[in-house]
């Protein structure tokens, strides 16, 4: 794991653990006895470390902090590093994170790469520098940038890091060729000064200033979560403390962290995000057996809400696209609308002018499907109607060349459906992008019973090109998102029940999501919801009243209809769920006791009895209801597994991701327990179908050998 090797009185410690040389234990002993032959080596004039492969050690090795771990740890290995008395280089490539920034800090010099990367991203783990990474790099920066640096886990380029003061040198070419070339100039020169745990801050009678003002920053803008807290309270040790009882203190922290349910759902969320991307399929074709094809052009068809953002997804990366609309003008208008979109990256500073130019230069519009027989792939994004959906798919079929991939951003439809009006089903699959599509990370990618592998390999793929977090799912109403979301539906039936809007938004928000639920609501258009109940309604031969209360044996809430019958469509019109000041254009929503009256109102005349619903009610109809369907669609094999799931409720409905997600959270609450409150649920509301209990779940509960691996999660000790 650590390679040792002795050239021109050079010893050479390679750390060669790929894939990113993480600290492991294995690393660790190594590091700890190369530094000790070395030091005790005539012959041996200087130690370099270095990385083997793509980097430097890109910090500890995560998967041991979930398991009882073992000496020598890091900040023995780093003080054996600092007390050796030959004088230690880091040479670092690649990234060098967390653990690995570390081990370069009790190094005495640091050499960097020109392309390298350096940074603290253990405040994303729930964590801090554990390894005396919070006292030592205030000494070399100073405690803005450190503050800075290490409650937002941002790295820094090589030549940021030579201004920080936290390398020596840059170097282009032979990085260990370019480090002896350094070390040979400064061999002999005295060690004491390199040393910085014999350092001070230099700005420590500064830190109560500056700690106040992060921390009011860190406050607003990271509510709930506490990592970024503990790391600026032990920088502030660092600066108040000498550097021994500094050193204990952050140890505390870190220990606290470690052993807290916010850095294990996070934890959890760095693993799942990254299996989220590895598929497999019923056939036994996966993402380690299928080549994507390469996209090179692209088409997407109707340029509205959803058509215009991915339109933009695409061109940002360089894939020309093709928008088509319905006539000349509609597209003229879209195409200013994307202009005027991209005229506001620019001005937030997220594109340059020149990208903005070059992204508006491959994108072509066209008022007919006709000129789609090249594209590599073609993005239906038109009304949610089925009719409509496969008339397009039935042209593109004859149109487009036989390669070509043809999606559709549907948001429910079956992609069986769309697929079976095309001669090549194979080359048919679902790409739904989440509003705003050019902002939001999730592609809830969807393949249907008869969608080739390369074809999911291709989206999958295209997917992470554009930047976005893919997920597969399996075709049925309302793929893995949509279907499981139960939130609103729960939070109208708690309001009929006893709670306000604002009471539910309120929890929801102190939970950790960004928005309630209602006031979701008011921004997307209470309309929006409205045509998909008279739509579903139309469907079912049915006419949806104020007074509907059930809807073919299943519960309904005509709530939302009343608002809409009262023209409160939400922000848009200055009333909703909410009242806004549109006169000052302000999105700040205000409660309203119209509304209130109107619940009331309505809760009369359908003779429902109001009651005082608990905080801890509305988090468990709200979130155990969509935990249920979660396990349904586990069983079903909608998705594949718990880690599915859970990116989809982060990237797609901005999931708090130090709750881990749904499935996480029900893990932690412990299984049996969510179990039994939706078994009370179910006896409660018979009339709602949601609360029908999962079977995979109860087998987990009561019979949890035999259920497959894959429907566990893998990186969490799930509690029954
Ligand atoms: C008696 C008791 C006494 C107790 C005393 C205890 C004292 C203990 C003190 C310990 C102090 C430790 C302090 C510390 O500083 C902690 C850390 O260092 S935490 C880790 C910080 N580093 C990170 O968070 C980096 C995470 N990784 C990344 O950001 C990216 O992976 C990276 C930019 C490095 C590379 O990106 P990319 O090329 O895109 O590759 P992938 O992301 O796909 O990763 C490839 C592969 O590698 C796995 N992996 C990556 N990083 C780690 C890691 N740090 N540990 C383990 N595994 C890692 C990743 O999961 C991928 O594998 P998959 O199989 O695909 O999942
Ligand atoms: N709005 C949302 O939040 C989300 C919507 N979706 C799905 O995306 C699709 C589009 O939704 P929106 O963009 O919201 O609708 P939209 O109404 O904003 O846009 C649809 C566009 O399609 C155009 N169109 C209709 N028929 C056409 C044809 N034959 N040829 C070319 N263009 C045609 C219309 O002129 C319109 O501009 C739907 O399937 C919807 O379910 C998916 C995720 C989120």
């Amino acid at each position: 794991m650590v390679d040792y090797r002795v050239e021109d009185q050079f010893a050479i410690l390679e750390i060669n653990n790929p894939p990113v040389n993480a600290l492991s234990l294995h690393v660790r002993e190594g590091l700890l006895n190369g530094v000790l032959r070395a030091s005790a080596d005539n012959n041996v004039k200087a130690i370099i470390l270095i990385g083997k492969g793509k980097t430097f050690p890109s910090g500890a090795d995560i998967k041991e902090f979930s398991r009882p771990g073992k000496a020598p740890w890091l900040p023995e290995v780093g003080h054996t590093i600092e007390s050796s008395n030959k004088p230690v280089f880091s040479a670092l490539h690649g990234t060098a994170l967390g653990g690995g920034l570390e081990i370069a800090l009790f190094s005495h010099y640091r050499i960097a790469e020109k392309t390298a990367k350096v940074g603290f991203p253990e405040v994303h783990l729930g964590l801090l520098p554990g390894a005396e990474g919070t006292i030592r790099l205030p000494r070399l920066t100073g405690l803005v940038i450190a503050m800075e640096m290490i409650t937002s886990g941002r790295q820094v380029s090589a030549k940021e890091a030579l201004k920080f003061g936290i390398v020596d040198k840059v170097v282009e070419g032979n990085l260990l060729k370019e480090t002896k070339a350094f070390a040979k100039s400064v061999l002999g020169q005295p060690l004491e000064p390199r040393k910085l745990s014999l350092c001070g801050v230099k700005d420590a009678d500064q830190v109560d200033k500056y700690y106040e003002a992060a921390l009011k920053e860190l406050l607003k803008k990271y509510r709930g979560v506490i990592a970024p807290v503990s790391c600026l309270k032990s920088i502030r040790g660092s600066a108040q403390l000498p550097y021994k009882e500094a050193a204990e203190l952050e140890r505390t922290l870190f220990s606290e962290l470690m052993s807290g349910a916010q850095s294990a759902a996070l934890r959890y969320s760095f693993f799942a995000e990254r299996a989220a991307s590895r598929w497999n399929l019923p056939n036994g074709a996966s993402s380690a057996n299928s080549k994507p094809l390469t996209i090179k052009s692209a088409a997407v068809i109707g340029a509205g809400t959803m058509g215009s953002g991915i339109a933009i997804c695409l061109i940002r990366s360089g894939i020309p696209v093709i928008l088509v609309e319905q006539n000349e003008k509609m597209l003229e208008n879209a195409l200013r609308n994307i202009g005027y979109i991209l005229q506001g990256s620019v001005k937030l500073g997220r594109m340059t002018v020149d990208q903005r130019s070059d992204c508006l230069r491959i994108l072509q519009g066209a008022a007919s499907i006709e000129k789609l027989k090249d594209v590599d792939i073609v993005i239906e994004a038109v009304y949610e109607n089925l009719k409509l959906k496969q008339e397009i798919f039935e042209k593109l079929d004859k149109i487009c060349k036989p390669t070509a991939l043809l999606c559709s951003n549907t948001s429910t439809l079956d992609i069986d459906l769309i697929a079976s009006v095309t001669s090549k089903p194979d080359r048919v699959a679902g790409t739904h992008f989440f509003a705003p599509a050019y902002i939001m990370k999730l592609l809830e990618n969807i393949y249907g019973s008869k969608t080739s592998p390369i074809t999911v390999a291709t989206i999958m793929d295209l997917g992470k090109k554009i930047g976005k977090i893919s997920v597969l799912s399996k075709t049925c109403d309302g793929f893995i998102a949509n279907r499981m979301n139960k939130i609103g539906t729960e939070a109208a039936f708690l309001v009929e029940e006893g709670a306000l809007p604002h009471d539910i938004d309120q929890v929801l928000e102190d939970f950790g999501m960004p928005m309630g639920v209602f006031k979701v609501s008011d921004l997307s258009g209470i309309d929006i919801g409205w045509s998909i109940r008279q739509e579903m309604a139309k469907k079912q031969g049915i006419t949806l009243t104020l007074e509907t209360h059930y809807v073919s044996g299943e519960r309904y809430s005509s709530l939302a209809d009343r608002l809409y019958n009262l023209g409160r469509l939400g922000l848009k019109t200055g009333k909703g769920w909410y009242r806004y000041n549109n006169a000052s254009n302000s999105r700040k929503p205000i409660i309203d006791p119209d509304v209130t009256d109107m619940i009331l109102n309505h809760c009369e005349k359908l003779r429902i009895k109001r009651r005082q619903i608990s905080p801890q009610e509305i988090i468990e109809r709200c979130l155990y209801a969509t935990v249920n369907e979660g396990f349904k669609i586990l069983e079903e094999g909608v998705a594949e597994k718990p880690e599915d799931i859970d990116i989809v409720w982060q990237y797609g409905f901005s999931f708090p991701r130090y709750r881990g997600g749904p499935m996480f959270y029900a893990s932690q609450v412990g299984l049996k327990k969510v179990y039994e409150r939706i078994c009370y649920y179910h006896e409660s509301f018979p009339y709602s179908k949601h609360w029908l209990p999962s079977d995979l779940l109860k087998k987990l509960v009561s019979h949890p050998n035999e259920v497959p691996i894959n429907l566990w999660m893998n990186y969490t000790n799930s509690k029954l």
